[in-house]
């Protein structure tokens, strides 16, 4: 008897060590094999009380039966007096079969009657605490369904390795809360901002983001307005630098110009952008990277006044056409709010690619946001000061995610932009290009 027991603890000991051990190792397959099934029918099991609790039951008339008539029934709320009754019972909304993902499980819900998405989202933080997960987020495939996707732990706090970027003008800079890539694609999404308080991560991810563009072949202009603090030891890959307002100024007529004439190319070879050109004629893409943006229409006294509005004016029609010329901006600033003037909040209107960092006042998630989901303007507050390089992202898709840039260092950044400085184009080579002799004939070619 004794030898028995001393067996059945020892095996359940050695079971216990390697469920740890494999957990430990190989977490995708124990989660897979073990941990989801046996989540996926908690989750099932505790569904009524779980949506009851968080108020996302109705009252429908049923006809109840019981053996025990006046006693109370399983809901806890439903008394039958007697064996057969019509009551009002809290029913719960259809769950379908839950399905893991990489960093927990999702399932989709029929809606009950009078029930829209935001019932849920705004539910979600109740749904997170009732299973004991890092978050549940709600989405909504289509009408009368939503999806609960729960993230067990919160995937972002460690991520690593920056990966090759294939694409043209596409990088991927982080990763999203869900698992997948955070990509920066400019040919989809062409102008972003990029705002946070000191020490949020911005410089981080215009780090990742010069890595990844790097090596391809596009041009890269960098507008440093912290007195070139920031860029300058990137300047080996940038073909051009502004390091204050008066070099900005210029600059930003140079990329009006530039824009012009590449309109007019266009124009002659009835392409509607320069993606449409023959790649012999095709100029070369080139992405602008701005740091501290707000100190372009900081005005100390009224004699920048003049200056202001002129660079107001070129970013912004840079920012209006620039995406059809191959031209793009990546804005980035710990304030980018309309107190700044109108400027700032028509170059606003015109970024649809939405960054925000955390932040020390609302207001500027509110405004770099915009007027996305307001839990999207909650999790943005909610960025931890010892998670930097966390942000919420908007796309082109109007979703929005939590994401975390890979940890880029400046030496990174810098090797990046010597290694590939051979690829960069001098100023006047891309100024220059459209002035090219031999251009009628290759247009008509
Ligand atoms: N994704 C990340 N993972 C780990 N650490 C990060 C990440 N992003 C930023 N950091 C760290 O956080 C600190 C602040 O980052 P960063 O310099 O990019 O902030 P910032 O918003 O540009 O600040 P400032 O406006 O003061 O320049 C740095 O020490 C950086 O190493």
């Amino acid at each position: 008897m004794a030898d028995t027991l001393r067996l059945t603890l020892t095996a359940l000991a050695a079971c216990a060590v390697g469920l740890w051990a494999w957990r430990r190792w190989h977490y995708r397959s124990f989660w897979l094999v073990i941990g989801f099934p046996l989540t996926a029918i908690t989750v099932r099991a505790t569904w009524r009380k779980v949506a009851l609790g968080c108020g996302l039951t109705k009252k429908r008339q049923r006809w109840w039966f019981t053996t025990v008539p006046g006693a109370i029934a399983s809901t806890g709320l439903v008394k039958v007096r007697r064996r057969f009754e019509r009551v009002a019972v809290d029913t719960k909304p259809f769950m379908w079969l839950p399905r893991p993902t990489r960093h927990g499980w999702r399932v989709t819900i029929w809606t009950l009657e009078g029930q829209i998405p935001d019932d849920y989202s705004q539910a979600a933080e109740r749904l997170a605490h009732s299973w004991g997960v890092h978050a549940v987020r709600v989405s909504s495939p289509r009408p009368g369904r939503v999806v609960l996707a729960a993230t067990i732990r919160d995937p972002l706090v460690q991520v690593r390795d920056l990966p090759p970027s294939t694409d043209l003008l596409k990088v991927t800079v982080g990763r999203l809360e869900t698992g997948g890539p955070w990509e920066i694609d400019f040919r989809t999404v062409p102008h972003w901002l990029n705002a946070g308080a000191t020490q949020s991560g911005k410089s981080n991810l215009a780090n990742a983001l010069l890595v990844g563009l790097a090596p391809q072949p596009i041009a890269l202009v960098g507008f440093d307005l912290k007195g070139g603090v920031e860029f300058t030891p990137y300047a080996p890959r940038l073909s051009a630098l502004a390091t204050s307002r008066a070099e900005s100024v210029g600059l930003l007529d140079d990329l009006v110009a530039l824009m012009a004439e590449r309109m007019g190319l266009c124009r002659t070879a009835g392409a509607r952008n320069i993606w449409q050109l023959a790649p012999a004629v095709r100029p070369v893409p080139i992405v602008v990277l701005v740091d501290e943006l707000a100190e372009l229409y900081l005005m100390a006294d009224k004699s920048e006044k003049d200056e202001i509005a002129r660079t107001s004016t070129a970013l912004l029609r840079v920012a209006q056409l620039g995406r059809a010329f191959g031209i793009y901006l990546f804005l980035s600033g710990q304030r980018i709010g309309s107190d700044l003037g109108p400027g700032v909040t028509a170059l606003r209107a015109q970024c649809s690619g939405r960054i925000c960092h955390r932040v020390n006042d609302p207001e500027t998630a509110t405004m770099t946001l915009g007027d996305l989901d307001p839990a999207a303007l909650v999790s943005a507050r909610a960025i931890p000061a010892e998670t930097p390089g966390v942000a919420i992202v908007a796309g082109q898709d109007g979703q929005w995610y939590r994401a975390r840039s890979f940890y880029v260092t400046e030496q990174a950044a810098e090797h990046a932009a010597r290694t590939y400085a051979d690829l960069t184009p001098s100023w006047d080579e891309i100024t220059a290009v459209d002035g090219r002799a031999d251009l009628p004939e290759l247009l008509t070619a």
